[in-house]
């Protein structure tokens, strides 16, 4: 049975998603996928990237009609007014909504929607565009067997996936959904003291984004970080030296404050 996914509003996170499952060998389900953007330039843009994409400009409703799963994929402030387009609730009855917007709660997605559409929050974050994603799912308590395993199929085959209770979905978003721009921020710094230290930028760049990645698939396979940061930091050497002009500049709680910013302005976004 073919199913269609349509990404209501289909920007930077709609096109990594998009990008991820259809670069996997196994991108049986959904089997068709359609997008719904507001301006001409973004289809033009979207089926140079994806030519065998059905787009939708300005109809909304057409391209839900034509889904079985629809993803959400807009900025939070303007979902009301994307979910109370004429026809909407009509088009979405009976079908799973997957909502990936920061802060919208799922009480308040209900209240857009006719009781028949099943909705499930997402927060994933831009590396699924290279299926190295991370995803925390919250279904809300009328999601059926199905398709709760449906959601974790489609996000699995792109990454990690993880549920959470939506109480903990605004700090999921500051550390997955703004993830990325938090560590390229810590690798571009991390890169500037080798380009100091006389490095060409791009030598340097791969050094440090390797060197993150080997650390994140150590911690990943169950290896402890203080114990990877003790095994590097050898008595009299040169990384505790590092380490301690890190604590010098309080590295640690700038970046905890990052995240619990993040996470108040996430739970904000909600109520716009
Ligand atoms: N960016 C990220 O890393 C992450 C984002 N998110 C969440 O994903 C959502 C989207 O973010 P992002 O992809 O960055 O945003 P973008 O601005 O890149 O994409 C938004 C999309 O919505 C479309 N759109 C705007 N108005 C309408 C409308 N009236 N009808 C239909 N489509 C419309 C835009 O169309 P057009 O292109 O024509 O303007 C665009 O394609 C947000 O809710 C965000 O919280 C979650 C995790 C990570
Ligand atoms: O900053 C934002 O609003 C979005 C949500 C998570 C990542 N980017």
């Amino acid at each position: 049975m073919s199913t269609t996914l349509c990404i209501l509003g289909c920007g930077t996170m709609g096109k990594a998603i998009l990008s991820g499952i259809l670069s996997s060998d196994d991108s049986t389900v959904p089997s068709n996928f359609i997008a719904c953007v507001k301006r001409p330039a973004s289809k033009d843009r979207l089926h140079s990237l994806f030519p065998k994409l059905r787009i939708f400009v300005g109809d909304n409703v057409a391209g839900v009609n034509a889904a079985d799963i629809v993803l959400l994929g807009s900025k939070p402030q303007i979902c009301k007014e994307i979910l109370s387009q004429d026809g909407m609730r009509e088009a979405l009855e009976g079908k799973l909504l997957i909502s990936i917007l920061a802060g919208t709660r799922l009480s308040q997605l209900h209240e857009l929607c006719n009781p028949s559409t099943h909705i499930i929050r997402a927060m994933p974050n831009t590396p699924t565009k290279i299926r190295q994603g991370m995803t925390v799912l919250v279904p809300d308590n009328t999601v059926t067997d199905l398709e709760r395993d449906l959601t974790e199929c489609i996000f699995k085959n792109i990454g990690l996936v993880t549920f959470l209770e939506e109480k903990h979905i605004d700090i999921a978003t500051a550390l997955c959904g703004s993830g990325p721009a938090f560590i390229c921020t810590i690798l571009e710094a991390m890169t500037d003291g080798g380009v100091m230290m006389g490095l060409p930028r791009p030598i340097a760049q791969e050094l440090v984004a390797q060197s993150m990645q080997g650390t994140a698939r150590m911690v990943l396979a169950g290896e402890h970080p203080a114990l990877i940061r003790d095994d590097v930091a050898t008595p009299g050497g040169c990384t505790i030296g590092g380490l301690l002009a890190m604590e010098d500049g309080k590295i640690r709680s700038t970046l905890a404050r990052a995240v619990q910013q993040a996470a108040i302005v996430a739970e904000e976004l909600g109520r716009k």
